[in-house]
């Protein structure tokens, strides 16, 4: 591990990252540190300060911080298509070890497992496993534990919507989506965590949403399920650091609309990402350690926009872009 001293830089509180100032970070280190000029260092532990620093020293520990996923065992959860699929074979290309992939349709399981062994050298099982029931979670991480061992990587991905205006949407459905879309992440965290900690090594992933971070009308039941499940993981990171487990990491990723089979109607949406790019960045941000991670980029600026700006002014983009037209097609269908 290197360590850096860095001089004249802006802390993000957001996603602890440090930006080195192009300008003046050569002239107060001197040659030393001049090819540090302008980098921006992702996931920055001890640092004191939210604000920007002028020739103030901070102790950077980084990049050789960067972890390689090679020789993992992951567990994915919704693994069976979309953004789960990917993530299994993303995985598997980066030299994980073994692949566990949960779902509840064995045949869709079965070829991805299929896809995954003939992609690379990765081993990989498929458990049938519903998300949303506590029991059977704690039952099959049981197995999964007995059957390949301790699982060093977990990613809670496995999501449902119902969608619909409020008081058109069952009960049934509004319990659904937070059995699986929110609680499920307890149930299979609290599963692996121990045996993480016990080895002081793991990471727990969580994909949420945009819609964790701003809602859109329609669907809300899903958005208060993703603003819990970016809470969650908000939480637990700052749980972990606080009981000293630095070997444990959290992500939570929080990708815009992706094309996949869950917003299919949502069809004229600019700014789509592919479950390809999804599984990407969040190998990426395994490696990199980032706490949470938000796609596309560009999504920053909505999130920071809406608030700070009146509703209206979220509403009129919505409008504008065509997003408000499909998310009431969206809703129309259910
Ligand atoms: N699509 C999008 O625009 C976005 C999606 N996301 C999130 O990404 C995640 C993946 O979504 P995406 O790939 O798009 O969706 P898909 O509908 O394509 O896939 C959902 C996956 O979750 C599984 N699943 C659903 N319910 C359960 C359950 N009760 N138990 C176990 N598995 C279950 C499904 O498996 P089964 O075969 O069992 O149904 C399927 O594998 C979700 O959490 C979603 O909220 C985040 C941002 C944008
Ligand atoms: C807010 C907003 C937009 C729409 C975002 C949408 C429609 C996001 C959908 C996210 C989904 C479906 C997430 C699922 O989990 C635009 C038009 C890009 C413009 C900028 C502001």
């Amino acid at each position: 591990m290197r360590e850096i001293v860095l001089v004249n830089c802006a802390y993000d509180r957001s996603d602890d990252s440090v930006f080195t100032s192009p300008r003046t970070c050569e002239r107060i280190t001197g040659g030393r540190l001049a090819r540090d000029r302008g980098t921006i260092y992702p996931h920055v532990d001890g640092v004191s300060t939210e604000h920007s620093c002028q020739a103030v020293c901070l102790r950077v520990l980084r990049a050789e911080r960067r972890k390689s996923v090679s020789g993992e065992t992951v567990l994915i959860t919704g693994a069976s298509r979309g953004i789960g699929r990917c993530l299994a074979l993303e995985f598997a290309k980066h030299g994980a070890s073994t692949i566990i992939l949960w779902g509840r349709d064995e045949e869709k399981l079965s070829s991805v497992k299929k896809e995954v062994e003939e992609s690379g050298k990765a081993r990989c099982h498929f458990y049938r496993c519903d998300v949303g029931d506590r029991e059977q979670v704690y039952r099959t991480i049981q197995k999964v534990q007995e059957d390949v061992g301790a699982i060093t990587i977990l990613v809670n991905n496995a999501g449902v919507v119902h969608g619909g205006a409020l008081l058109e949407t069952k009960d049934d459905n509004i319990e659904d989506t937070f059995r699986v879309n929110t609680l499920s992440h307890f149930w299979t965290t609290k599963s692996v965590l121990p045996s993480m900690l016990a080895n002081g090594r793991g990471h727990v992933v969580g994909i949420a949403s945009t819609l964790g971070l701003f809602p859109l009308p329609g669907v809300s039941d899903y958005v208060a399920s993703k603003f819990s499940v970016v809470g969650f993981y908000e939480s637990l990171a700052a749980e972990l650091r606080e009981q000293g487990h630095r070997d444990v990491s959290v992500t939570c990723m929080c990708p815009g609309h992706t094309t996949t089979d869950m917003f299919k109607d949502l069809t004229t949406q600019p700014f789509s990402l592919t479950p390809q790019q999804v599984a990407e960045q969040t190998i990426e941000a395994v490696k990199t350690n980032q706490r949470r991670v938000i796609l596309p980029r560009v999504m920053h600026l909505t999130w920071i926009l809406n608030s700070w700006l009146p509703g209206s002014w979220m509403r009129n983009v919505l409008y504008v872009t065509g997003a408000m037209k499909d998310m009431e097609n969206f809703c129309a269908k259910r």
